[in-house]
């Protein structure tokens, strides 16, 4: 998928080190596609953070282009660090989305067998993935965080603890081994990892686009439907919805929701104006091409962009006095 914007195309990454994450393999796919600019792929300079808030404080700090960063699982779903990340602090805006298959290998230290392991470590994402096989394989083992699932197996290769639940290749890089592969209790999932820039010129639409903006609503009877009906109106799918805590009051929720098309489109505009008008709070965090480049759900002709043009100059005409009609 080319990078269809006007804004200069970022070099400097950074990405949920250390070196052997899924996310260093998300990038790598981004930065790799042939579409994009040749000086994007001649020169690309990708450095790791300790963590997604570190990452995206590089951004919002000058320090980093973009930060590439995991949203959502398709088995765990979404990960709290980025989608809290995303609202706290100066603005930011997805520009890229990726899709990676993700698979997970038991990784220990060349000869240590499975009765060896007391512990085992991971991001809580992965450790949530294969929760069933980990218990089957070394029951007796405590389950430990990570930051990342590369930082669990360099904390294997120092001795901190037995065994790591990451990727094929982290293992490789720490000099570990695979005690058993294929990890996960539900093989087949895919992290949904985002690119994240500080505010510009925004992609420009492709056809094939999504748009992410979180609302904050007050706690009244209808809130999330008033929400809601701004989309469904206007004939625009939405692709995930979820709630997060505002974490001032219990209660009030902020809603974080991905929907059919870009701002640019008039339907998608007018829902997100509309929306400003029905949330007491909208940050706008981007439209951007989806990765799959699937147009979406047909849009109804009463709902298309020439229908909103139509519309705006039969209102312009009856201002103005020229005609009541059409
Ligand atoms: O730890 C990593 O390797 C990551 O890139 C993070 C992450 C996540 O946050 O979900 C990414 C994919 C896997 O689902 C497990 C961990």
């Amino acid at each position: 998928m080319p990078r269809a914007d006007s804004r200069t195309a970022p070099t400097r990454f950074a990405y949920l080190g250390p070196e052997g994450t899924f996310a260093e393999a998300a990038l790598a796919v981004l930065t790799s596609d042939a579409d994009e600019p040749a000086h994007v792929r001649a020169h690309v300079d990708a450095r790791p953070a300790p963590s997604v808030a570190a990452a995206l404080a590089a951004v919002r700090a000058g320090d980093r282009d973009a930060a590439l960063v995991p949203l959502e699982n398709s088995v765990e779903g979404s990960v709290p660090a980025t989608m809290d990340g995303l609202v706290d602090g100066a603005p930011l805006v997805i520009t890229r989305e990726v899709f990676l298959p993700v698979a997970f290998v038991l990784a220990v230290r060349p000869g240590t067998d499975a009765a060896g392991v007391r512990s085992v470590a991971s991001h809580p994402h992965a450790l949530a993935q294969c929760r069933a096989r980990v218990a089957e394989l070394v029951p007796e083992a405590d389950v430990v965080p990570a930051g990342s699932t590369a930082d669990a197996a360099r904390r294997v290769a120092d001795g901190e603890h037995d065994a790591a639940v990451c990727a094929a290749i982290a293992a490789e890089r720490y000099g570990l081994v695979a005690l058993a592969t294929d990890l996960a209790d539900h093989p087949g999932a895919v992290t949904r990892f985002v690119l994240v820039e500080r505010p510009g010129p925004l992609p420009a639409p492709t056809g094939a686009d999504k748009t992410t903006v979180t609302a904050v609503v007050a706690d009244r009877t209808g809130a999330l439907l008033d929400l809601l009906a701004e989309f469904a109106v206007r004939g625009i799918s939405l692709t995930r919805i979820e709630s997060r805590p505002t974490r001032e009051r219990l209660g009030v929720y902020s809603f974080s929701i991905d929907c059919e098309g870009h701002v640019a489109d008039q339907r998608v505009g007018d829902a997100l104006a509309a929306l400003h008008r029905a949330a007491d709070e909208v940050r706008f965090l981007g439209s951007y091409p989806r990765a799959d480049a699937q147009a979406g759900k047909p849009v109804a002709e009463r709902v298309g962009d020439a229908a909103f043009t139509a519309a705006e100059e039969w209102l312009a005409r009856v201002r103005a006095g020229t005609a009541g009609q059409g």
